[in-house]
């Protein structure tokens, strides 16, 4: 058996995987799963088609977001993450939320698990867990997010299967250990048209960044402007009809050893009309601990150079939800002190 190796060539292209035979259950799940295996490790991101979600329920979610977007910002304001405490939920306004310490060109609403008073993790007081706020001005946005959350987690059940078998692992290698229970977040984003002054200086609907968890599932509009780096070059992961991105995040990064790439990622909404996108966070539960997987055979160097945000997922130790309330603390200042400091 060959085994798998880091070589950063770079990537000059996001590859498209048609994951069909994973959802129907009929075809070649294991070919599937190479070809992500392969993504994973030469990029860190794919596209996949074939992935059976609704059609007509995303375009229920993007219309009523739209609506969502379009109202004044004292309405939007009705739902605050400031009211969302520290279940991290609500609405942040244009500049609200910071990459690298830079404010983001972009508004945005937090959702996660609907959880009721009484669920235990709610009761025990645990960070990002608890009730959603949902506009209650718009009509069938809760039940439209709700059942878009729920096809996104059935869907990164497949996938994290396919991944774990992409590493000859059983395929229910991380569900076992990490995400029979996932922390899920769901976000949607809306970029204002980047009207900065032609001075030379970019901004950034979203600045660079890696995601913190396993598994990314991204929706977006047609506008474009999602960028991906490939070594030093920043490559265009351009929307395609019918697929959704996917990305690894920094948690299978630091189980693989680097063999499967956090890669870095950024959005320039220069479209001149809004764009929206739906990025869902499939991530470990948030009490357990990530460790590197034996992965025997398998070439674990780690040849990159100084990550994006100079700190190292491999050096880390502790539960997903320590290595993720780390991070909610820099890109939400103002949330750290309910977030953090009220968790002890
Ligand atoms: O809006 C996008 O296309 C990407 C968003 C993103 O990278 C993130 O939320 O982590
Ligand atoms: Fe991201």
């Amino acid at each position: 058996m060959n085994s798998l190796q880091v070589v950063d060539e770079g990537f000059s292209q996001v590859p498209l995987i048609d994951i069909s035979a994973l959802v129907s259950g009929k075809g070649d799940r294991l070919k599937v799963a190479s070809e992500i295996g392969q993504a994973c490790r030469e990029c860190g991101f794919f596209y996949i088609v074939g992935h059976g979600v609704d059609e007509g329920l995303q375009q229920r979610l993007e219309q009523l977001s739209r609506q969502f977007f379009a109202q004044d910002l004292a309405t939007k304001m009705a739902i605050p993450m400031a009211l969302g405490g520290k279940a991290w939920r609500g609405y942040f306004p244009v500049g609200g939320e910071l990459t690298s310490g830079k404010p983001d060109i972009k508004e945005g609403i937090y959702f996660g698990a609907e959880l009721g008073n009484d669920h235990p993790l709610v009761q025990a007081n645990t960070p990002m867990h608890g009730a959603n706020l949902f506009p209650e001005n718009i009509p069938l946005f809760r039940e439209t997010v709700l059942e878009y959350m729920e096809a996104m987690t059935q869907l990164g059940h497949i996938l994290m299967a396919s991944i774990a078998l992409s590493l000859r692992l059983e395929a229910s290698y991380f569900a076992e250990r990490y995400t029979s229970d996932p922390l899920t977040l769901f976000r949607i984003f809306n970029y204002p048209p980047d009207l900065s002054p032609a001075d030379g200086k970019n901004r950034w609907g979203v600045g660079e960044h890696t995601d913190y968890g396993v598994l990314t599932i991204l929706k977006q509009d047609n506008s474009g402007g999602l960028q991906v780096k490939s070594r030093s070059r920043w490559v265009a992961a351009p929307p395609i009809p019918g697929s959704f991105v996917c990305n690894i995040g920094d948690m299978l990064d630091r189980m693989t050893r680097g063999l499967y790439r956090s890669t870095p990622h950024r959005v320039q909404n220069i479209s001149g009309c809004d764009r929206l996108s739906f990025p869902f966070f499939f991530d470990p539960n948030f009490d357990v601990e990530v460790k590197p997987i034996p992965l025997d055979g398998v070439i674990t160097k780690d040849d990159r150079t100084e990550r994006w945000d100079q700190s190292s997922v491999h050096d880390f130790q502790g539960t997903y939800g320590d290595y993720v309330l780390g991070k909610v603390s820099k890109v939400f200042p103002e949330l750290r002190r309910t977030v953090l400091e009220t968790t002890q």
